[in-house]
């Protein structure tokens, strides 16, 4: 079977073409391939699928074989997948998931027509979702913002959002200090999530600048979270902290979060890296 190896910001995942490859169990799959000692490396897998109601379907995995409705850095790599591999000729197009469908926008590198090199791709990511129930986070208020939780005897103040995928945004003053090895297994399983969480642990530099670092569900601390960058900057504007357009700088890379108010769209641009492609023996998959 073959894959291919790709990253936005340092989050790598293994993608595999499903319209010519089978995969027969994708959660076990994504716990063999990301080993990085045993397997090829990652923090999941993506299967790149048909849709009957979009360009394409977007699957993704994490490295402990769960299943996630929403991945950002998967999806503007899957965008560069099937454009390079003139699997579609369209530079705006639709990928569905099981968030819904997004809508790309990819950025050719080079100037000539056959030159099909995707560098940069903006995602209309849709609309953020705050309704606790949804989220999901168990809470009887209408938002969770600003609320208290309380992990190895620290305080930390809490503000929910889902991108699709569920995400707990903490402002803090120094994100370089905190051991989230430690913390971020008891953000992910605390009881408040039914779901479990994707932390992002933020320190704002300006309105506009921020810095991230994240403790995804089902993969540990990653070098970056698309999906997390969103919910960081409306999380921040929902406490008064940013401004709509905001750069925000991972430990893999930077990515330009802006939350359109007027329409509550938030769209993200970021890089898509191939890294390498290769060929896994059949006793594997
Ligand atoms: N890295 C991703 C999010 C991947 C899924 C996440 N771990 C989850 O379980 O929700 C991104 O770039 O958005």
């Amino acid at each position: 079977m073959q894959f291919t190896k790709m990253q936005g910001c340092g989050n790598d995942y293994i993608y595999i073409n499903c319209l010519k490859e089978e995969v027969k169990n994708p959660s076990e799959l994504a716990v063999k391939l990301s080993d990085r000692h045993f397997g090829i490396g990652g923090d999941g897998i993506v299967l790149i699928e048909p849709s009957d109601r979009a360009d394409f379907f977007m699957s993704m995995y994490n490295a402990d074989g769960s299943r996630a409705e929403m991945c950002g850095n998967a999806i503007r790599c899957v965008g560069k997948y099937v454009y390079e591999r003139h699997m579609t000729d369209k530079t705006k197009l639709s990928i569905d998931t099981l968030a819904g469908i997004k809508f790309l926008e990819l950025k050719l590198a080079g100037n000539t027509d056959d030159d099909r090199q995707v560098s940069y791709v903006t995602v209309n990511m849709g609309n953020p979702i705050l309704e606790p129930e949804m989220i999901p986070v168990l809470s009887k208020k209408d938002v969770v913002i600003q609320e208290e939780i309380m992990i190895d005897h620290i305080t930390y103040q809490i503000t929910c959002v889902s991108m699709g995928n569920p995400h707990a945004v903490v402002f803090v003053d120094d994100v370089k200090s905190l051991n989230l090895e430690e913390i971020g297994p008891k953000f992910e399983h605390h009881d408040l999530f039914p779901r479990r969480i994707n932390t992002e642990f933020i320190q704002v530099v300006d309105k506009n600048h921020i810095i991230m670092r994240v403790w995804e569900r089902g993969s540990g601390e990653t070098l970056a979270c698309g999906t997390g960058a969103c919910a960081s900057v409306v999380a921040g504007l929902l406490e008064k902290r940013l401004e709509e357009h905001v750069t925000v700088e991972l430990i893999g890379g930077s990515l330009e979060i802006f939350y359109d108010q007027t329409t509550n769209i938030v769209y993200m641009t970021g890089p898509a890296v191939e890294v390498f492609t290769g060929v896994i023996d059949e006793s594997i998959c």
